[in-house]
């Protein structure tokens, strides 16, 4: 079967990568994809509708899901618009920075259709929050870490990602707190876990984590060198979500499969 995606956010950086992973995806095709202005920048390979129509194009193209990479408020606009389509679709957002209030409202899209929200769409940022949790639990009382480095057009800081791995860490071990970009006269605070968010250049995307302690250090770190890899997992995880009951569904279950 052929799952048909709707692609948001066309023009942007991940929309186009989400454009070109599709094309490049033997069961799958782009239904339509939106942008806020379609008479400005060219996605090659498809035609760009307006995001403003977005609900009627729902009704007449019946997408199998939505892909989306854009902002937290339009992501979840076009969740709400996904929750009151007549035919089921999908949604599949990789959009971070949402506040927790927004990000509520975004879960409770699950209740009514098939959802799936990822930091990170990269199979080696799975891995390494798998990794960092069994280091966490191995290595208690060590100073743990975390930095996080981007392009400097990304929005939110710190990364979804590293929100992600710090609710892993914290879920790991005791720790007193996070301490973001720490300055100041005062020495750590024992038990702190450190959060630091470099934005520099075209930086695709990076984070590592150092546990340090007894004389030793551990860094973990994954580099993304594409956002292709991050486009190919959203791909891949709307092919699997499409056809599967309503539900709040996560990363690991399209990988685990
Ligand atoms: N989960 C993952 O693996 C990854 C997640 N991301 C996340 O995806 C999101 C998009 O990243 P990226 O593609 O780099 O961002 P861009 O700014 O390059 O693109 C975002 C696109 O979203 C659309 N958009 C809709 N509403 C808004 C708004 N209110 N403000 C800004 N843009 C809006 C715009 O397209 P238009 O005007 O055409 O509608 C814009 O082109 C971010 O939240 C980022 O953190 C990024 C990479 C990987
Ligand atoms: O904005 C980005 O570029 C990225 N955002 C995601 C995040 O916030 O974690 C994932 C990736 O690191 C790239």
């Amino acid at each position: 079967m052929t799952v048909r995606i709707a692609v948001t956010g066309a023009t942007g950086r991940m929309g186009r990568e989400v454009v070109a992973a599709v094309g490049d995806h033997e069961d799958a095709e782009v239904a339509f994809a939106v942008n806020r202005d379609p008479d400005g920048e060219r996605v090659e390979g498809v035609p760009l509708e307006p995001a403003a129509e977005f609900d009627s194009l729902l009704a007449t193209h019946e997408p199998d899901a939505v892909v989306d990479f854009t902002g937290p408020d339009s992501a979840l606009e076009y969740a709400r618009a996904c929750v009151e389509a007549d035919a089921t679709v999908a949604f599949v957002t990789g959009t971070t920075g949402f506040s927790d209030e927004a990000f509520t409202e975004l879960e409770e899209a699950g209740e009514s259709i098939p959802l799936l929200h990822a930091p990170n769409f990269a199979r080696g940022v799975q891995a390494l929050v798998n990794v960092v949790g069994q280091a966490v639990r191995n290595l208690p009382g060590y100073d743990v870490e975390l930095v996080e480095t981007h392009h400097n057009g990304k929005r939110d800081a710190p990364s979804g990602t590293a929100n992600r791995l710090l609710e892993e860490i914290e879920d790991n071990g005791e720790f007193a707190g996070r301490n973001h970009g720490r300055e100041g006269e005062e020495p750590r605070e024992e038990g702190e876990i450190g959060v630091h968010a470099l934005r520099a250049g075209n930086i695709t995307g990076e984070h590592e984590v150092v546990l340090a302690g007894n004389d030793e250090e551990v860094r973990l770190t994954h580099r993304a060198e594409d956002r292709g890899v991050f486009a190919a997992g959203a791909v891949d995880a709307a092919v699997w979500i499409a056809g599967q009951k309503a539900g709040r569904y996560e990363f690991s279950d399209v990988i685990d499969e």
